[in-house]
């Protein structure tokens, strides 16, 4: 009797000792003294980046702002030819005034004959002179010579796989890699995913230059620690990583075009390009021309078109030329359209190109 009250009594110990050890292990972990700071973890990740991006503009309309930078300049397409068209009597001293005109507003000679005989005719044949009807036959007769019907769309697509590849050229201090930051911003503005090759290896601040402009618009530089690297190592390597991401679509490659001599540049653009479509065919090669350097412009543009095939135009700094002309000469000379402008030096003046609203921005 007495050993099973004993037993008992041990069991009952047994079952108190159990109980109070499980008690202790299954415990609620006690707030630190003060509380929690926040309700993020210590490895929680800070706020999600994009707050302090830019927000690049729309694009639509921007041409608008030709209008009014044009405005301040001396125009000589608009202001200088709706003046001698104005006149009184418009008899042949002034038709060969205007056809100066567009000489000197670098029209180049074979489009300001056309423009000209075309407006004669139509000036005879509907027998008016009054200003207003005159103007509305320039803006008629200038917009067919500046080409409504060619294609300026722009290829920034790949396909399947890959991502579209746009090649930025030109001869140094046109405003080159400006305008490949000014278009990141707009291709961001429409909603594009994209990366950028800083293949400009000569001057070293070009990297650094084109590195801010996309990170103001969370878009990222491949690009070499080296000086001086080869241009086409960096540009196949940022086409390599737009791969291998897989959610890149267009990959834009800022190259150097050191004007020397053309064996040079066709050696360097070239390569650049052979190297390039080992990974994926290049699908826009714009040629950056700098819009008052006139006939300079043309010699350029010439080298370049015989050394790369040249699908756009981007024509820069066209708010402070008064040659507007030029458009059409290049057009004219290389048979490629002119796909974008440079309206200033603001990061949003970049306009894609269209034929009526150049033409209204000229003549109004
Ligand atoms: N007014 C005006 N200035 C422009 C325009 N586009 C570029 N610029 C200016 O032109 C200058 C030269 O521009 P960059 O982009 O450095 O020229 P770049 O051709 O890339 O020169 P490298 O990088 O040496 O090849 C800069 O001061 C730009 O702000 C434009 O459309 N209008």
């Amino acid at each position: 009797m007495n050993d099973t009250l004993t037993l008992l009594l041990y069991i009952l110990l047994g079952v108190v000792v159990l109980g109070a050890l499980l008690a202790f292990f299954l415990r609620k972990p006690k707030a630190p003294k003060g509380g929690y700071d926040s309700t993020r973890d210590a490895n929680d990740q800070a706020e999600a980046p994009g707050s302090d991006l830019d927000r690049p503009a729309p694009v639509a309309g921007r041409l608008v702002r030709l209008r009014e930078r044009l405005a301040r300049s001396n125009n000589l397409l608009g202001k200088g030819l709706l003046a001698l068209l104005s006149r009184d009597k418009i008899d042949q001293d002034v038709w060969d005034e205007v056809e100066e005109t567009l000489l000197m507003a670098d029209l180049g000679s074979g489009p300001s004959e056309r423009l000209v005989s075309a407006l004669q005719q139509r000036v005879r044949v509907e027998g008016t002179e009054d200003p207003a009807k005159v103007k509305q036959m320039l803006n008629e007769e200038l917009l067919k010579i500046v080409g409504p019907d060619m294609d300026r769309s722009l290829k920034l697509d790949g396909e399947g796989e890959n991502p579209g590849v746009v090649l930025v050229v030109g001869v140094n201090g046109v405003g080159k890699t400006t305008t490949v930051g000014k278009l990141a911003r707009v291709m961001v503005a429409e909603d594009k995913k994209l990366l950028l090759g800083a293949a400009d290896t000569f001057r070293a601040a070009a990297a650094d230059q084109l590195e801010t402009w996309g990170s103001r618009v969370g878009v990222e530089t491949v690009r070499s620690d080296k000086d001086g690297a080869d241009p086409a190592s960096v540009a196949f390597e940022a086409i390599k990583q737009g791969k291998a991401r897989g959610d890149i679509d267009t990959v834009m490659i800022d190259t150097a075009g050191r004007l020397q001599n053309k064996a040079g540049l066709m050696d360097q653009l070239g390569k650049i390009k052979r190297v390039v479509e080992k990974e994926a065919p290049v699908t826009e090669v714009l040629l950056v021309i700098d819009a008052t350097t006139g006939q300079n412009g043309m010699i350029q543009a010439k080298v370049f078109a015989e050394v790369v095939n040249i699908t756009g135009i981007v024509l820069t700094k066209l708010d402070g030329s008064a040659k507007g002309g030029i458009v059409v000469a290049i057009q004219e000379e290389l048979g490629v359209p002119v796909k974008l402008v440079g309206l200033g030096e603001g990061p949003d003046d970049l306009a894609p190109f269209d034929a009526q609203g150049f033409v209204d921005a000229l003549l109004d």
